[in-house]
């Protein structure tokens, strides 16, 4: 068990369980790219993962075949991007990890993404609605507050949305809220809990600092704001061009994975953050949102609110709330305009 003992050093807090109890599918698709691969490498060493699945437009049975040497028990098969390899891939599986789409260059936006990104989620959540239509889809492709709920219209378009199952991961703002506040305070960052909520892009992240009883004040705050709303754009400009953050991504996307297998396998009290259909902002327009979302068998289990926030963090969600409701109206705007 050489294998799991480092993941679960790797992934800090949260160690993996030796015993599976239940058959495990786990579908990556856009195995084969920055995230895909070393994510599959994370999913692989995961014992609670039976079957991996991993398909790209172009690697896929590649990426399989190196990942499939490691002395895990899960079986691994690799896909073709055609009608039947995609089908197979996702026939059975109980989450599919979204990876697929085009990362930023310096200069660019999330936004910016939205044209090339917007139609490879509608499709391979067309095909993610015909072939696994009950199984928890996270989307990890950017801009993600769009391409949720382009999923969700999807779903909604073949009548099979069920709101429990769709999963936009936001965990890496928390992975980065908890090690940028560590860095500063010296302290554990794996026992750093920091609540972050909104969605995934510059403004609409909100660090909620005041509930993990930290108290940073004038330019020492605004700056960690800045850099856990930013912290995505450190990476591109470091990468200089050759992409956004990958494996960060990657731990984060297998940890979320984790949680579900967790919660699915009858564990209580998993609370992962995530980008979901949400009732907490309805009211004001906003159908998604993220916040602490605790997980069960059937997905999303009951959504945390907010709670207290101090003046400051209530005008950073109402900056939030405005971006929010238009990437949110753009995606699926988009799915009505190209079905
Ligand atoms: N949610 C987050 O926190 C987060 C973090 C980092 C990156 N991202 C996003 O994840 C996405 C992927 O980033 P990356 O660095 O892995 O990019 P990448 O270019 O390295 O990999 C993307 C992979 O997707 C594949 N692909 C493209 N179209 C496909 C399709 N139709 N079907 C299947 N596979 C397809 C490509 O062949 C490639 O292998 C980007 O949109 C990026 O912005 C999100
Ligand atoms: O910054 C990006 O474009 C990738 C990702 O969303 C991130 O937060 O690192």
């Amino acid at each position: 068990m050489f294998a799991a003992r480092s993941a679960s050093s790797i992934l800090g807090r949260r160690a993996f369980s030796t015993t599976a109890r239940l058959d495990s599918k786990v579908a990556v698709l856009g195995a084969a790219g920055g995230i895909g691969q070393p994510l599959s490498l994370l999913l692989k060493l995961n014992p609670r993962v039976t079957d991996l699945a991993l398909y790209d437009i172009k690697g896929g049975p590649g990426v399989a075949a190196d990942v499939s040497h490691i002395n895990t028990k899960s079986k691994v098969k690799g896909y073709a991007p055609d009608a039947a390899g995609i089908k197979e891939c996702l026939t059975g599986a109980e989450i599919v990890v979204i990876p697929a789409g085009v990362p930023r260059k310096p200069g660019m936006t999330r936004d910016d993404l939205f044209n090339t990104n917007a139609s490879i989620v509608r499709d391979l959540a067309k095909a993610c609605a015909d072939h696994c239509p009950k199984a928890n889809i996270l989307i990890i492709a950017n801009p993600v507050n769009s391409t949720v709920p382009i999923t969700a219209e999807v779903f909604k378009s073949k009548g099979v949305y069920d709101p429990k199952r769709l999963f936009g991961v936001t965990t890496l703002d928390v992975v980065r809220a908890s090690r940028f506040i560590s860095e500063l305070k010296n302290t554990d960052p794996a026992q750093e809990a920091i609540l972050v909520v909104g969605g995934h892009s510059g403004a609409t992240i909100v660090p909620v600092l005041s509930q993990a009883g930290h108290n940073l004040e004038g330019s020492e705050r605004d700056a960690y704001v800045n850099r856990v709303q930013f912290g995505g754009d450190e990476v591109v400009k470091a990468k200089d061009g050759a992409g956004s953050a990958t494996l960060s991504m990657a731990m984060a996307g297998a940890r979320f994975t984790e949680s579900l297998l967790k919660a699915a396998q009858g564990e209580k009290g998993v609370i992962e953050p995530s980008f979901v259909d949400s009732p907490l902002y309805k009211d004001q327009g906003v159908e998604y949102f993220a916040s602490n979302v605790e997980l069960g068998p059937n997905g999303v289990e009951k959504i945390h609110p907010v709670g207290k926030v101090t003046e400051y963090e209530q005008g950073l969600l109402d900056v939030c709330l405005k971006d929010l409701k238009g990437n949110i109206s753009k995606g699926v705007k988009f799915v009505k305009e190209n079905p």
